[in-house]
């Protein structure tokens, strides 16, 4: 027989296979519709998954505008897809510059959405700063990575937060999963495809060892890399060391590493002095959200040709003769490199399920309102989430007896020996 390509008339269609949370959402929330009244902002990579992530959030009644939170990220049948829709908008096309990503993402405020899912705090942070009467009206946000909730708190710092966020990459059930194990997996499996080369044997530095690095590290050690870390922090060096990695400064680290992945949230991590000592044919990636953890203009200063030997490799050449070669434009290698397809379906379901949760609860959950700030999601919902992914795993947990519960709550411990 020859196989029907369903994913010609539904690019989701894969992705909602393996996202079941979602599913259930859809399932649950498509009866009572929830967020009927609301319009809901949502900016992601944009590509199957968070596909599913919006039509669930349509599929509970909200109203969606959606743009990408990286430009290079986008898949162009997805937006059309989800934009042929009613209720669904798109500020978003695939192969967007840096400027046009920039002025959909301003269109997409002058709609005045009542809730802003952000990925990164481009959103938030433009309501803020050029739509302030729009930023008066927003109910509330939730945030999904480590990068856009170190801008959320220094926002609040700054005592100019006008509405509450969740920050919902600071809950369990997202960055134990998603920013350890996605992004882990997602990174290598990407370089690997992109060089076509062998990770097996080399010296990987890793640059960061928050919880992407982590993931990024004991991915590498179990594909076979020798692995480095290098660290700002003396604890997360420790961590590393304990855990069997080398830890060196990243002086050092230039001198051996063969593969150097970036995954620390800051900026200019590699620069100049490192480009000057790395061995020739050293790759470098970059799995942080912004572009700036490789110090791209020093790069293209110091090289006498620049060349692109295969698609998503950019290559430096030094005047000593060096070639260090560049992926996917030091842009986050998972997402925007030209194989790149973002985490696994099964870990961003977990991400979105938290992203759709932060914004059911804010806009038609039980709890009093919250006044401006940034706000962990509460447990009982994370607990909910991790219950109901067990459950699509089929895996079956303990309860603790009323007298472990009792346990737990005394300190004389009358019963014990000594
Ligand atoms: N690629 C993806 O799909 C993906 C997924 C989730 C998060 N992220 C992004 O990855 C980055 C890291 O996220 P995380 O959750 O691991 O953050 P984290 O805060 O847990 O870890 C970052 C680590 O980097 C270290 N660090 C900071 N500056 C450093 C420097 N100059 N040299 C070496 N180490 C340094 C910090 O001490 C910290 O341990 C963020 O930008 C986040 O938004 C990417």
């Amino acid at each position: 027989m020859t196989p029907t390509p369903s994913d010609a008339d539904d690019p989701l269609s894969w992705a909602r296979e393996h996202t079941p949370i979602l599913r259930s959402f859809q399932d649950e929330y498509g009866e009572t519709r929830p967020l009927e009244d609301y319009t809901v902002a949502f900016a992601s990579h944009l590509e199957p998954k968070s596909g599913v992530a919006i039509e669930t959030l349509r599929a509970a009644g909200a109203e969606v505008l959606f743009t990408p939170s990286e430009p290079q990220s986008t898949h162009g049948p997805v937006v059309k897809e989800l934009d042929a829709r009613d209720g669904i908008t798109a500020f978003a096309w695939e192969g967007m510059t840096d400027e046009e990503f920039d002025a959909a993402q301003h269109d997409l405020l002058e709609r005045e959405p009542d809730f802003i899912l952000d990925d990164g705090c481009e959103l938030i942070a433009k309501v803020h700063a050029d739509h302030r009467d729009v930023a008066a009206d927003v109910i509330g946000g939730g945030e999904q990575t480590t990068a856009g909730i170190t801008r959320l708190e220094a926002m609040e710092d700054e005592g100019v937060l006008e509405f509450p966020v969740y920050g919902v990459n600071d809950t369990p059930m997202k960055h134990f999963f998603d920013n350890v194990h996605g992004t882990g997996e997602s990174s290598l499996t990407n370089i690997a495809i992109t060089t076509n080369a062998i990770i097996s044997g080399k010296d990987v530095v890793v640059c960061g060892y928050g919880y992407c690095g982590r993931g990024i590290a004991r991915k590498a050690r179990g594909m076979g890399a020798q692995t480095i870390v290098t660290e700002v922090d003396p604890r997360k060096a420790l961590q590393a060391h304990m855990d069997g990695h080398r830890v060196m400064s990243m002086a050092e680290a230039t001198e051996v590493g063969d593969l150097f992945i970036t995954a620390t949230g800051n900026r200019e991590v590699m620069r100049k002095e490192h480009f000057e000592a790395m061995q020739d044919g050293a790759t470098l990636a970059n799995s942080g959200h912004f572009d700036v953890e490789i110090a791209l203009d020093d790069l293209e200063a110091m090289a006498e040709e620049v060349t692109t030997p295969k698609e998503g490799v950019t290559q430096y050449q030094m005047s000593d003769g060096r070639r260090l070669n560049l992926l996917a434009e030091g842009r986050l290698v998972n997402l925007t490199g030209p194989y790149s397809q973002g985490h696994p379906a099964e870990v961003i379901d977990t991400t979105h399920a938290m992203m759709f949760i932060a914004a059911h609860d804010m806009l038609a959950g039980d709890g009093d309102a919250l006044t401006p700030g940034l706000y962990n999601i509460p447990d009982r919902l994370d607990r909910a989430v991790a219950e109901r992914k067990l459950e699509t795993l089929g895996v079956s947990i303990d309860e603790m007896t009323e007298s472990q519960r009792a346990y737990g709550k005394e300190w004389e411990h009358p019963d014990s020996s000594f």
